[in-house]
């Protein structure tokens, strides 16, 4: 008999989907999905209501008949953001979260914030209304080193924020540090998703025996104690970790370049993957945790009603390595491992 598992039908707490070509060719690859939250790092962002509205209505054109993923938008937020709005934008049910990009830390965040005292208002209202903050945790100051920016913004920028806004909720995203991990283990009122690219793969991975483009995400993987300490987090059933995949579709050229992009395509194989990390974890009692139960309990919805089934297979899940976006490709995230686990959806 195959082994296998049933769990809730999981949501992705953090999914890049992008806009025009882009989306319509990813939107039908977050499969399994119930809901996601959509970041809203586009070109230009999107920083008001009316405009997540719009693009909500976008997502939803793209998305195939046979899927059942619900986007949860976000707005962008900036030194001009108008409490108004964004109060508005959640009180009609078109945002559940906003954004918090550094000016500068990632792919798309020109429009973030430079100075965090601008957008105090903003938290405050946030605060008030129980809206969640998700946090790109990187600072930008160029003399700190690329591997110590997430452990450098807990303690000159997140810590700060959450001391002088008490109650706000706040989500850090894509953690890839014991410093980030236990930063979220010491506090309430906190969140903390994890990638599925940040469980696999360490910066060895990146940069030994050549240089990987398609391993390049931000933040940037650490080295292989970091990621034991993710895994351990992801593994724990801790009710403050869950997933979001941060699955971040780039063409192919604008990875393979002199100057490559960050982001790593990770939502065709995200179940299988995981499922074969809370495997050698000992941990597939706790995977529905993790990808199922934790997220919605932090933004406060229940979980999906109706489940998948993961059954581990003799002969490996295939998948494209490279999917067709206009006249791009998109390389799908290679774990470096054969992938035995098949989704059955629904159960
Ligand atoms: N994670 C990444 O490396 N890239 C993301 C941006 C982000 O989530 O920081 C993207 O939009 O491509
Ligand atoms: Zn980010
Ligand atoms: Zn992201």
């Amino acid at each position: 008999m195959n082994k296998s598992i049933t769990i809730r039908r999981p949501d992705d707490w953090h999914l890049h989907l992008r806009d025009g070509e882009m989306l319509q060719a990813v939107a039908g690859y977050s499969t399994h999905f119930g809901r996601a939250i959509i970041m809203p790092n586009l070109v230009p962002p999107v920083v008001t209501g009316a405009q997540a509205s719009a693009y909500r209505d976008r997502i939803l054109a793209a998305l195939p008949a046979r899927m059942t993923l619900r986007p949860l938008m976000t707005l962008y937020l900036t030194e001009a953001t108008d409490p108004a709005d964004l109060r508005a934008a959640h009180a009609a049910g078109i945002i559940t979260a906003v954004k918090l990009y550094p000016a500068g830390a990632t792919t798309n965040s020109a429009s973030g914030v430079r100075d965090f005292d601008k957008v105090r208002p903003v938290l405050e209202a946030m605060a008030e209304a129980g809206i969640p903050l998700c946090v790109h945790g990187e600072v930008t100051d160029p003399a700190v080193d690329i591997f110590d920016r997430e452990a450098v913004f807990i303690d000159r920028v997140l810590d700060p924020i959450r001391r002088a806004t008490p109650g706000l909720r706040v989500v850090m995203e894509h953690v890839t540090t014991k410093d980030g991990v236990d930063y979220a283990r010491s506090t309430d009122n906190i969140g903390a998703t994890l990638t599925t690219h940040h469980l696999v793969i360490n910066r060895n991975h990146l940069l030994v025996g050549g240089i990987r483009p398609h391993y390049y995400c931000l933040p940037i993987a650490k080295r292989a104690s970091h990621q034991e300490e993710l895994r351990k987090a992801a593994t724990s059933g801790d009710a403050r970790f869950f997933l979001g995949t941060d699955s971040a579709p780039h063409p192919d050229r604008a990875k393979e370049s002199a100057c490559g992009c960050a982001g790593c395509f990770t939502a065709p194989n995200t179940m299988s993957i995981l499922a074969q990390v809370f495997e050698e974890e000992d941990a597939l009692d706790r995977l529905e945790a993790f990808t199922s139960l934790n997220g919605p309990a932090f933004y406060g919805l229940p979980p999906n009603e109706d489940r998948i089934r993961l059954t581990r297979h003799e002969t490996p899940a295939s998948y494209p390595t490279h999917i067709p976006a206009g006249d791009e490709t998109v390389t799908v995230f290679d774990p470096g491992f054969p992938l035995y686990w098949h989704v059955e959806d629904p159960a």
